[in-house]
Parts: C-alpha cells; structure tokens; sequence
C-alpha cells in the first residue's frame, strides 16, 4: 500500500487547524467534510472566509509526519506534541478497512466535522515544486476536478488573515421546514425562497438542512430527486390515530442538507398542495406529518456523521410547517429537549391558514390542552348555517402563538399583516406580537435570472450591451406567433391566476389596454374561470394578446427578458419576485403599491435628478387598486417608453443595478436569529 499525506491542512474560520497524515490505496483519497469541502472551497472563492494550505506527497514520509495503514494515532501524537488547535478523534474506514475520512474537533470544541477530502496522487516529479509551493496538484471534488492553477488562484486569493465581513458571527444549525424547496418543488414564491436562502446561509457558515415533503408523482420530473438517496432512518411518528411511519432521503449540495421525508401520502399527480379537482383532502395530515417528521430529524439523522442535535433554530414556512413551534413547546420541551432551540415563523402567504374542522384537533398528535393555541371561531358571516358554531383548529394562527419570533418577507407586510384589511383574522394576535415581528425583503437567486448567462432566453444581454434585450423581445414575439414589431410595447404577466394576484383588475381593463397599439402575453395556472378567460381573450385578440395556461420556468425567462413592462397589480404582495427578476432583465415593473412591491419599485421621477441626471425611479407603483388607477400608471409607462426613450433607459439601467443578493437578506435573517437565541423561548 502507497502513502498519501496530507502534509498540513490547515482550515481557518472554522477554527479548525489540524496536521495530520493518511494513509490509503494508491491513487486516490476520497473524503468530504461535514460542512462540505466543495461547500467550503466554494465558500472561500467568494467569501474569502477560510485560509488552506495542502501539501501532498507519495512514497516515504516527509516533514515528520509518519504513514501508515492506521496512522491515526501518530496524526493525533503529532498533533498534540506540535500543540496544534483542533483534536483529531480517529479515522473513519471504508468496508475494505482504508480510511475514508478524519473526524475533527473544532478548536473551541463546541462542534465538530468529518473532514472529507479527494487527493489525488500528485506527480512524482512534481513532488518537491508541489510541497514547496505548498500547493496540492489537485483536488478532485464530487462534482469534478479543480485544475491545478484553479487551486492555486484561490490558494493565492484565500490566503489572506483577517475578519471577513460576510461570514456569520456564529455559526448555527439552522433547520427549514417548508412545503416546497426549488428545484426540487415549486408552485411559487415559497419554493424559490426556500431553494436559495439555506444556500446564502450555508455561505456564511451555518449548518444548514432543508426538510421538505419527498413528491413522487409517477413523471420524468421524479428525476429531480434523483440525487437524493434513502438515509436509511425510518421513524414512527403519532398523529392521526395511530403510529405513522416515514422515511428520509437526503442529499447534501451547495452546502445544505436536503431531506425529504418520504410517505405514501407524498407520492401522486398534481403540484405540492392539489391537482386539477382542488385541493387535496388530506392535506392536513400530509403537513401534519412533516411537521412531526421535521422536529425528530435534527435528533435522529446522523447526517455526515453527525446529527444536528437540540440547539438548532427551526425557520418554519407558512401554515404548512405551522405545527413545528407548537409542537416544540408541547412534545418536547417540557420533557427537557429542544430547550436551546428556537424558532421562527415566516409568512410568506397569510391568507392561507390551515384551517380545520374542530374535531380534526385530536388528528394533531397534540395533548389535549394545548387546544388553546389552535383554537379558532369563525365570524358569524363566516359560517356554513345556523347551526354551524364556526368551530375550527387553525395551525397558523398555533404557530403565531407558539413562534419565538415572526419573519415576514418584506417590511411593509410586516405592518399590513397587523391591520384588518391585511390580518386575515390574525390582525389582533399578531399585534399583540409586533416586538417581536420583523420584516426582511426576499433575495433572488442572481445566477438562476441573470440575463447576461441564461440559457433559457434567445441572447444575452447586460447593462453595458442591451442590444440582446432587443432579441430577446423579437424572439418571444415570434415564439408567441404575435406579429414581430420592435417599438410595439410588449406588456408581460406571470404569477399564480388568483384573488392574490389581481387578475380580475387586468380582466376589467383588457379590452381598454388592447385598444392600444399594445401587446400582452398572460403566463399563468391557477383558478379554471381565470384560465378560461385568458383562452378566450387570445382567441379575440389574436394579433396582439397572448395567455400560456401552465407552469414552465423556461417560459416565464423569456418573458421576463422579452417584454418591456411586467405588470402586477396584486392585491397583496407580501414580497413579490417578479419584479426583482424584471427590474434585473431591465423590464420595467408597474405594480399596485402594496407590501413588498411598494418597498422594492420606486415610481419613476422624471423632475428629480437621480445620480444619472435622467430622474429617479425604476418603474410605476399605483394605489388604490383599481382598473383606471392600472391603466393610467399603465399609460405613463408608454408614453415614456414611446417618447422618452433616454429617460426609459435610465429606468432599465437603474432596475438592473439593485441589489437584491440572498447574501444581504441572510445578514438580516442573522440578526433576528441572534435576538431569537437572546430571549428565552416564548413557550
Ligand atoms: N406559471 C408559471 N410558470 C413559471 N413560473 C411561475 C409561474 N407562476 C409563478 N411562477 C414563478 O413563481 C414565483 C412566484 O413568486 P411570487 O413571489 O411572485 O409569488 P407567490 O405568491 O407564489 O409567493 C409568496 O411567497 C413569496 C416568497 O416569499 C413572496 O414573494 C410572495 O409575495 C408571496 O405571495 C416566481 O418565481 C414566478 O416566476
């Protein structure tokens, strides 16, 4: 057997500083770390937040530093003898008996990691040049080979000491709970949010898992779960009558601990939450199950060697994973677990509540007289018939009751959320709850809508060159069988066909906008009448009106590239993404001045003078939400488009340069986390 070491490797910022050497057969060490070393090469090329240093050798040992089948014990007496930081507690070994990975202990011994490395064999001629140079000849990740001078750029870039600003403070094991987590599942919004953020956390050093339902449905699009393997853990979770068993599947990418909890239940036609007959009956013990499953995940998988343990912060999403926080002070902490966990509620959506029928409560695994919490009674107007007493269970309102802190995903929810008009019901509770209710506008993922490197859209396009938005507008138009027409606005509509969404204010005003020299193209599924209308509209308006019933992302790039104006009269909005995605296509949003649109769309000032001299603003915001307060906010926007084509490009180019990075929304999601951790658990 050939020697490999590893001759000193040394990762800061993790506070991990280890020496050690390995021992293997010939060609080839495979190893990851807990937190990741593609993760955290990843991490560091961006981040700047650790500093490595590799050497590598084959054959006799160098540097003191002795080889052998089993050289664990001399890497630990090393170690200790050069009084190095971090303690090296033994090697993990393969079925064949080589040694696969080194478990580590951080150097405030408050954590600790498998590190999990692929070296290759260097080249014997190269030896001396390479331990010189202190670089390795090359790492070999899961996903492929970082070349060599790769390697040595970030080695060169990355040794820098220092505070790196980006970095978390402190390092906590974070846990999502939510229905859906882009690519895996996404009906909107939810799925984009909890696709991306866990990612910008786990950037910035936090321990990160995801737990979302595993959605089976019998289709090609199964083979998004094609990396994600059977952690082999199966619990038995009481709900529902009974002992309900499920499984976990996980994959570990960009960082994040994906896991999925598998049931029957999850497996069956249709999006996350229903099909083309409506809601799912059982949804509330599909959600039920999560939530139990999502609260014995952190105590039960050993993911990477290790589990998450009790003093982990759970972001609990929407109504779905609403039980969590109750379940937390009911379940557990008064038998003395998760008394160091805390838990947050983001609203993302607070129209949609989880609301039962009051016998359903015994179906919750819940002890009786935690009813309280859950208690729900609907308004008289709001009741079936005069003998319907309105009695019902409703699981967000538990989780407002029950969260440590509220998160909703934009500033101006956050205050809508505790008005009648925008407190569905809850408005009073969540007043009562205000000290501790934040708001932190939604990130988007810049690398998935980047116009300058999408593979969906017809050409690329930059705020320095914008000549591929021309094409962009020229190829939809054709895609669409419209009549190709460069200076005829092109007006774009996205989003689910609901209440929500306003789409009944674009209905009242359609026939008035398309009597313009206008063009509109609808993407969107949701409500049947909505569907049916927008058929009907584009078989009258055939040159210049366009409805896509059905979901594809591909489609909804191209028209965010393609047209001129993205419209969103939305009801309520509590952050919205497709104007951030427009505003960074250079696509002008005009929007009904509500939560999150109002505080991310500034409304175009042609008199003030912006820092480019053309005015300030990056597109039309109109209140109150009506059909003529639209059109008229419509017609400014072309007017300018048509007549002001110096002032509609300071709007494109403004739009394109926000920053609506996830890394800036997870420095604010630290803070709340670190208030979270401040107070003692609220139940
Ligand atoms: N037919 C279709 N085809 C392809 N893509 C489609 C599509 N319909 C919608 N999408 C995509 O789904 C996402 C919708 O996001 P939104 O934030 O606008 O709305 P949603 O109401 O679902 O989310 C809720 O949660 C999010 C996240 O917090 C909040 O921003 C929002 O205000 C809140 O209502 C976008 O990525 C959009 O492109």
């Amino acid at each position: 057997m050939e020697s490999l070491s590893l001759q000193s490797f040394h990762v800061k910022g993790l506070n991990y500083r280890s020496k050690f050497n390995l021992a293997n057969n010939p060609s080839e060490f495979r190893a990851i770390n807990q937190v990741g070393f593609d993760h955290f090469l990843r991490q560091r090329c961006k981040r700047l937040c650790f500093s490595v240093r590799c050497q590598s050798f084959s054959g006799k040992n160098e540097g003191g530093v002795s080889s052998s089948a089993d050289g664990s014990s001399s890497a630990i007496e090393e170690q200790r003898n050069e009084g190095h930081f971090g303690q090296l507690i033994g090697p993990v070994k393969d079925a064949s008996g080589s040694i696969v990975s080194f478990n580590l202990y951080s150097q405030s011994g408050d954590g600790k990691s498998n590190v999990f490395l692929d070296l290759e064999k260097p080249n014997e001629n190269d030896k001396e040049e390479k331990i010189s140079s202190g670089s390795p000849s090359s790492f070999v990740f899961e996903r492929g080979v970082i070349k060599e001078s790769e390697v040595e750029k970030i080695l060169e870039e990355t040794i820098v000491e220092g505070e790196d600003k980006t970095v978390a403070k402190s390092k906590l094991s974070v846990v999502f709970v939510t229905a859906e987590a882009a690519p895996y599942s996404k009906t909107g919004g939810l799925g984009d949010v909890c696709g991306s953020l866990p990612i910008a956390l786990a950037e910035r050093g936090h321990r990160v898992m995801v737990i979302a339902p595993r959605y089976i449905h019998g289709t090609a699009a199964d083979k998004v779960y094609a990396g994600a393997f059977d952690a082999n853990c199966r619990i038995k979770v009481n709900c529902f009558g009974g002992e309900q068993e499920v499984a976990f599947f996980h994959q570990y990418r960009d960082g994040v601990d994906w896991v999925f909890v598998d049931h029957p239940s999850y497996h069956r036609p249709g999006n996350p939450y229903g099909d083309s007959f409506g809601a799912f009956g059982d949804n509330q013990f599909r959600f039920t199950l999560l939530c139990h499953a999502a609260c014995e995940a952190p105590l039960v998988l050993p993911l990477g060697g290790y589990t998450y343990g009790e003093k982990c912060l759970f972001l609990v999403n929407d109504w779905h994973a609403g039980l969590v926080p109750v379940l937390l002070a009911a379940n557990y902490r008064p038998y003395g677990v998760y008394k160091d966990a805390r838990s947050i509620l983001v609203i993302h959506n607070l129209s949609h509540q989880g609301v039962e029928p009051a016998v359903t409560y015994d179906n919750l695994g819940l002890p009786p007289q935690w009813y309280g919490p859950l208690e729900w009674v609907f308004p008289e107007w709001a009741r079936a018939h005069e003998l319907d007493k309105g009695e019902a269970v409703n699981i967000l309102k538990g989780a407002v009751v029950t969260a440590d802190r509220i998160l909703t995903v934009s500033q101006g929810y956050s205050w809508e959320i505790t008005t009648v008009e925008g407190g569905y019901g809850l408005h009073e509770l969540l007043t009562s709850r205000k000290f501790v209710i934040n708001g932190i506008i939604n990130g988007i993922n810049v690398s998935e809508w980047d116009p300058s490197n999408d593979a969906h859209i017809a050409a690329p396009y930059s705020i320095d060159d914008l000549s591929g938005k021309a094409e962009c507008k020229a190829a939809l138009q054709k895609e669409l069988g419209l009549p190709v027409k460069p200076d005829c606005p092109l007006i774009g509509f996205i989003g689910r066909l609901d209440y929500q969404k306003g789409i009944d204010i674009i209905q009242a005003a359609m026939p008035e906008l398309l009597g313009d020299d206008v063009q509109f193209v609808m993407l969107g599924t949701g409500v049947a009448k909505y569907e049916s209308w927008m058929r009907e509209t584009e078989a009258r308006y055939k040159d210049k009106f366009r409805g896509w019933v059905g979901f594809s992302v591909p489609i909804s790039h191209r028209i965010t590239a393609g047209c001129d104006i993205l419209l969103m009269p939305s009801r309520f909005e509590p952050c919205g993404l497709n104007q951030l995605y427009a505003m960074r296509y250079g696509t002008i949003p005009v929007v009904h001045s509500t939560g999150g649109l109002r505080d991310t769309v500034e409304t175009y000032n042609p008199y003030a003078v912006g820092p480019d001299g053309s005015g300030t603003g990056t597109g039309w915001g109109f209140a109150p939400l009506a059909k003529d307060s639209m059109l008229s906010a419509l017609r400014n926007g072309l007017k300018t488009y048509r007549e002001y084509k110096g002032s509609w490009l300071g709007l494109m180019k403004r739009g394109m340069q926000q920053d609506f990075t996830w890394d800036s929304a997870a420095a604010h999601y630290e803070q709340v986390f670190e208030w979270a951790f401040t107070d003692p658990p609220y139940c």
